[in-house]
């Protein structure tokens, strides 16, 4: 059954950017790929594919037009054929880099013009000019970047598709990276669901080089829609099942229920991407990095380790799984392990049983696949979005099961705290306000707030401190202890204003509470970004007593626009938010919010009260918090810096699964 399945990925024709090389040259057998200095270019599956990244010594172009994202920077568009010419006559220099104690911890490359170039592999560490380190000794570490050939796999990306953070770090992330020089193409779904949101795929051309998957017992063909945006290849997986009402999982209905099938489907063809796309002209090719982002991407490091690298092919490539989300894990049952089209011995990687006291009936074996769990055994590295959450999955009551696979994997396990687009978050340019502010100038700030009452009807009191809560109503969010908790809330003087969409149970809630609380209490059901930038200025404080957060990027939206979180202390809350102590450097305090715990009740009311009281009476402490709130940096460029970090760890160690 599972013989090499591979040549069932074959372009179903030739990818059309490059026929005449194909022809004049013959084709080659897939794997025939040669990973000298002299074999930059290869032929695989009748189509000429450009060899990734840069070969050290000579060339300098990552995986093709690499050096047109990466290197200087200085090119538009996705063409890069003159630079590689170009760049074919410089050399590189290579060198350890060592921590304070002298161990190396890395590898420099250094291009004499002072780009940056790309990583090929260990061997092309290996094999070139450790000698050359003392020349390289005393240069400037923003001078020796690695750039990588980087693969986004995700279920969404932020403007084209967006249900919560994980749109917002797959749509801002990867820019940051090209930014600093990387090749990066993001995989995902190209969703339709007939309403004016699939504007938003208009510039996404169809490349026509569309491939067939062999999975769920049959062959399926996508294709393969391209933008190239802000130094980054969008490239959109198209196919009859991401067109369909609703968001991306789902519909008024629940869940839908071929989401296996769905995400299977994109990770194959983020599999094969970086392998048959001539972006600009040229593939990515074998020598990437992918990152695989949450369940849905999860079988792509499966894939790399048990159809690809035994056949030789993405031996050099790594995969780094980022963990945004524990709870959801893709798990099915056991009979469905036949529909990834995966070698029956590779079971075990997403074998999972369930305890007996998740089983539902005596004759429920609590046999299960799940395809997390595949990616946590099968990826190079794991990251997740904050350092505090990295530690909580390791705990068996963070881990969802997973932790002592997870704790197994410390070594490789890291957090990085997300950062946030500063640009389409910013109090003194936000499109979506008609008021702006500052640091320096907060005058703007009461204005935004008598315009969201004025917008949502809530009685106009600029001296009213107003309460915010946005996300998804869902138990993760904590919205229960809000429920149990509003009755209290709203004996004191304050407006409480939620946005929101989820589980329907909530939902209905917030409707009936508006009603009860007619001059306190809104609710505004639905998925609205220009409402959820009103809230933000609008309010004083932002609540979220999550019951976990991974990282959490509305208390960073909150503290951008000098909004106070009040947070439960939990995952990347608790990393980000730091309790304010009024009577520390002498008086100025310091300090951006209020964190609380335990999760009930009468801490996070403590803790509310604490915030309101502060507002309303102590106005100079009050003005101290906004500003610093305002001016933390939480940049994607910082975390951009960290994941880069991560990359190269990866590429020191060889494959986890070889
Ligand atoms: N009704 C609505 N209308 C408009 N906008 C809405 C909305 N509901 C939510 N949003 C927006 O969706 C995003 C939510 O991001 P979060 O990081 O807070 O949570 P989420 O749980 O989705 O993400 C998961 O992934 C992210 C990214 O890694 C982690 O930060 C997080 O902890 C983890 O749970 C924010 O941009 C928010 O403004």
């Amino acid at each position: 059954m599972e013989s090499m399945q591979l040549t069932s990925f074959l372009p179903s024709k030739p990818c059309p950017k490059l026929p005449k090389l194909c022809s004049s040259l013959g084709c080659r057998p897939f794997r025939q790929v040669g990973f000298g200095p002299s074999s930059r270019n290869r032929v695989k599956n009748g189509c000429l594919m450009a060899r990734s990244s840069v070969n050290i010594g000579g060339v300098g172009v990552g995986g093709g037009h690499g050096g047109a994202h990466g290197g200087s920077g200085t090119h538009e568009g996705s063409s890069a054929v003159e630079d590689e010419k170009k760049e074919e006559q410089s050399g590189l220099l290579l060198g350890p880099e060592r921590d304070a104690s002298g161990s190396v911890i890395g590898f420099n490359l250094i291009p004499p013009s002072g780009e940056r170039k790309v990583i090929e592999s260990l061997e092309d560490v290996a094999s070139y000019g450790l000698e050359e380190s003392e020349d390289i000794e005393g240069e400037k570490k923003a001078e020796t970047r690695v750039t990588f050939n980087i693969v986004f796999v995700t279920a969404e990306a932020a403007p084209y598709s967006k249900t919560g953070g994980l749109g917002d770090v797959c749509g801002s992330l990867p820019i940051a990276l090209a930014a600093h020089g990387h090749r990066v193409m993001v995989v995902s779904p190209r969703y339709l669901n007939g309403t004016a949101a699939d504007t938003k795929f208009a510039a996404a051309v169809d490349v026509d080089c569309p491939i067939k998957i062999p999975c769920f017992g049959g062959v399926q063909e996508v294709s393969f829609f391209h933008e190239y945006r802000e130094g980054v290849d969008w490239v959109f997986v198209d196919h009859p099942s991401y067109h369909r009402p609703g968001n991306p999982y789902g519909d008024i209905s629940g869940a839908f229920g071929d989401n296996q099938f769905r995400f299977t489907l994109l990770c194959y063809a983020a599999c094969e991407a970086p392998l048959v796309l001539p972006l600009g002209g040229y593939t990515y090719g074998e020598k990437c990095l992918f990152l695989v982002n949450d369940w849905h991407a999860g079988l792509v490091p499966v894939l790399l380790a048990s159809k690809y690298r035994p056949y030789g092919v993405y031996k050099d490539a790594r995969s780094i799984l980022v963990i945004h989300n524990l709870a959801h894990q893709g798990v099915e049952p056991a009979a469905t392990y036949k529909n990834f089209g995966l070698p029956p011995q590779w079971y075990g990687a997403l074998e999972w049983v369930f305890p007996t006291w998740a089983r539902t009936h005596a004759l429920d074996t609590g046999e299960a696949v799940n395809v997390l769990k595949g990616a946590v055994v099968t990826a190079d590295r794991l990251l997740t979005v904050s350092k505090g959450y990295s530690w909580e999955i390791t705990t068996a009551e963070g881990g969802y099961g997973l932790h002592e696979l997870l704790s197994s994997r410390k070594i490789v396990l890291d957090g990085i705290t997300n950062g946030i687009d500063v640009t389409e978050w910013n109090p003194s340019t936000d499109e979506h306000l008609t008021c702006h502010y500052s640091a320096n100038d907060l005058s703007g700030k009461v204005q935004c707030k008598i315009d969201l009452q004025k917008e949502i009807g809530l009685p106009i009191r600029p001296d009213c401190p107003v309460i915010g809560f946005i996300g998804r109503l869902d138990y993760q969010k904590g919205i229960d202890l809000i429920q149990v908790a509003i009755p209290e809330l709203m004996e004191d003087d304050v407006q409480f204003v939620m946005l929101g969409s989820g589980d329907p149970l909530y939902e209905n809630w917030m409707r009936a509470t508006e009603t009860t609380y007619k001059d306190k209490f809104r609710g505004w059901v639905g998925f609205n970004v220009p409402i959820s930038h009103r809230i933000t200025a609008g309010c004083d404080i932002l609540l979220m007593p999550s019951r976990f957060e991974p990282c959490g990027l509305n208390q960073l939206y909150a503290m951008r626009y000098g909004t106070i979180p009040v947070v439960h202390a939990t995952g990347g809350l608790r990393d980000t938010v730091e309790t304010f102590n009024p009577y520390a450097k002498g008086g100025i305090g310091e300090g951006t919010g209020w964190t609380f715990s335990p999760l009930v009740k009468e801490s996070m009311l403590g803790a509310l009260r604490t915030a309101v009281r502060t507002c309303r009476e102590h106005k100079s402490s009050w003005e101290g918090l906004m500003r610093r709130c305002m001016e933390k940096d939480y940049t994607w460029e910082n975390a951009a810096t960290q994941y880069e970090q991560i990359f190269e760890w990866a590429f020191l160690d060889t494959p986890y699964v070889g």
